[in-house]
């Protein structure tokens, strides 16, 4: 795709490869234009360009423009088609870095006899728009939560991805969610047979309503591998379209849903009590969970609340003990960094061989395999299984698992993560690490390079479970306790949070294990996140 390795998706490709063009790639449609298809632009060039430009030129107070080309990458032709002499292409023009919008480019083919040469032309740009697996007229069931983020998905929709959609001409069928748990029942009940899509006007909450409501259907297998589940950025937490989209822009989401490829995504099954659903995101017991669920009080502090929040835990030493009993595969960082080094470049061959496929995986969508696999450990109120490593951690600090790598649009917590590796990435940090050590952490955040801290423990995990403890308070420390908690948002807090793909699950003990591949998303690069890798070793 003309935009895997730039943070850009519309910039003009340098080198286009307008020259030495086979002929069978130009079309000439007047006396002074043609149209190219280059090695990853569509070349408009255009003596009449100059012309037309020149005629609002503020009677020649301004610089005469004399731009006669321009390069639209195939990435942002969004659709061609050619009715009798009239070729009509409808792309993604960019309207700054972080916004685009749908522009046209029209032109009437004036030599009659390249009727055929032109049906040709526009099947090939089309083919070089959506290059395979890419599915074209995604057919796409829109959810929208109007009260997600600052309450404005309905407006983002209308304005900024409609057009998008329409002009790509994807089939969308629209539905505003009406309380909690609404997406869930929608979910439910969708034909797998007449949906390819789900895009999530929201935030994280509602893909991971949508994963359960899948899994409630009648063949829940066949459901969640047959309909990808993406998100339109427009709540409080955009991880999912940070991981997949690779921006947190609602417009170059649309693109990217547009233009996604099917991709499969190992699924976590939690069970807590007589509880069990799927988790798609992260799972987070103490200092992450507290600053994003306790810090309500503090919303008028905007995004910050979560960044203040981490900060007066930490400061404070907050600990959160637990018991944890974990199946890791490894927790050797080198060999983590190694094994993601390798899947990237095992990624790369198979993008440069061009034999990145469809995940449309024909056994289980004709008939075969339709039900959910059962848990291989078993639930959280079974005895524990043999194999889990349990170790009772009286001081910890921050627990987080992460099934993806971007948690915020600048936190890569889990940089080495991958949709479907059969693992999560688990970090465990002490509660008792230096305020210093704490602080370094926050700003290496960004970098993706937190796991490389000695203070880190990072390992990828198979399944896991977590008895989580109200930590006691010396007598002496109650009034610094409590003023900590009242800085910190949590002045009313009674016990400690969990959260589950960020949304807010009882304070009780919760298994959790990876189950391959179960879910469908729409990804810009098949089997990898939108981040290059950690920055250092
Ligand atoms: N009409 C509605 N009224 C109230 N809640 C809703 C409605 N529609 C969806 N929800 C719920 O809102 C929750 C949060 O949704 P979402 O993730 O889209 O927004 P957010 O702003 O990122 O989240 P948060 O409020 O957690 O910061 C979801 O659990 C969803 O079930």
């Amino acid at each position: 795709m003309a935009d895997m390795d730039d943070e850009n998706p519309f910039r003009d490709p340098a080198g286009s490869g307008v020259e030495d063009v086979d002929p069978i790639n130009v079309l000439t449609v007047d006396r002074n234009a043609t149209l190219t298809l280059g090695t990853d632009a569509l070349i408009v060039l255009d003596e009449g360009l100059k012309h037309r430009r020149a005629a609002s030129n503020l009677c020649g107070l301004l610089p005469q423009l004399s731009k006669t080309t321009r390069a639209v990458p195939f990435y942002n032709v969004l659709w061609a088609e050619v009715d009798d002499f009239e070729v009509i292409i409808h792309y993604a023009q960019p309207t700054g870095k972080k916004a685009c919008k749908v522009a046209y480019i029209n032109y009437n083919v004036t030599d009659k006899s390249l009727r055929t040469h032109t049906k040709r032309w526009v099947d090939a740009l089309m083919d070089r728009a959506y290059p395979a697996p890419t599915k074209r007229r995604k057919r796409i069931k829109v959810l929208i939560n109007p009260f997600g983020g600052k309450g404005q998905a309905q407006k983002i929709w209308t304005r900024e991805v409609e057009p998008l959609f329409a002009a790509a001409k994807c089939e969308v069928d629209v539905e505003k969610t009406a309380y909690r748990g609404h997406a869930t029942e929608i979910a439910e009940k969708i034909d797998p047979n007449q949906v390819d899509v789900v895009a999530c006007a929201s935030g994280d909450g509602l893909p991971h309503e949508v994963f359960n409501g899948l899994a409630k259907q009648t063949h829940p297998r066949r459901a969640l591998r047959k309909v990808a589940v993406t998100q339109i950025p427009c709540g409080s937490g955009n991880a999912m379209s940070m991981n997949l989209n690779g921006t947190d822009s609602p417009s170059l989401a649309a693109v990217a849903i547009i233009k996604g490829i099917r991709s499969p995504l190992d699924l976590v099954a939690i069970t807590q009590g007589g509880n069990r659903f799927y988790s798609f995101l992260s799972q987070a017991v103490g200092i992450i969970a507290e600053s994003d669920l306790g810090t309500e009080s503090l919303r008028w502090m905007g995004s910050f609340r979560f960044t203040w929040g981490i900060l007066v835990r930490m400061l404070g030493k907050t600990v959160y003990p637990a018991e944890l009993a974990v199946v890791a595969e490894t927790d050797d960082k080198r060999a983590i960094h190694e094994s993601f080094r390798h899947a990237v470049e095992e990624h790369r061959a198979a993008i440069s061989k061009g034999v990145l496929h469809d995940s449309d995986d024909a056994s289980l969508l004709e008939g075969g395999e339709t039900e959910l696999p059962s848990l291989k450990y078993g639930t959280a109120t079974d005895p524990l299984p043999a194999g889990f490593q349990t170790q009772d951690k009286p001081t910890l600090g921050n627990f987080y698992v992460g099934n993806m790598c971007w948690m915020s649009p600048d936190a890569p917590f889990f940089a080495t993560a991958l949709p479907s590796d059969g693992r999560v990435d688990m970090i465990n940090i002490d509660g008792r690490c230096s305020r210093i050590t704490a602080l370094r952490m926050l700003t290496e955040v960004e970098k993706g390079t937190l796991m490389d801290f000695p203070e880190v423990h990072y390992q990828k995990v198979f399944a896991y479970r977590i008895s989580p403890r109200t930590a006691p308070t010396p007598p002496k420390r109650r009034l610094r306790a409590k003023i900590g908690r009242w800085l910190g948002g949590a002045g009313r807090q009674k016990e400690g949070l969990i959260a589950i793909d960020g949304e807010r699950v009882p304070f009780e003990p919760f298994q959790a294990e990876v189950v391959p591949a179960l879910g469908m998303v729409l990804s810009k690069r098949g089997a990898m996140y939108e981040f290059d890798g950690p920055k250092s070793t």
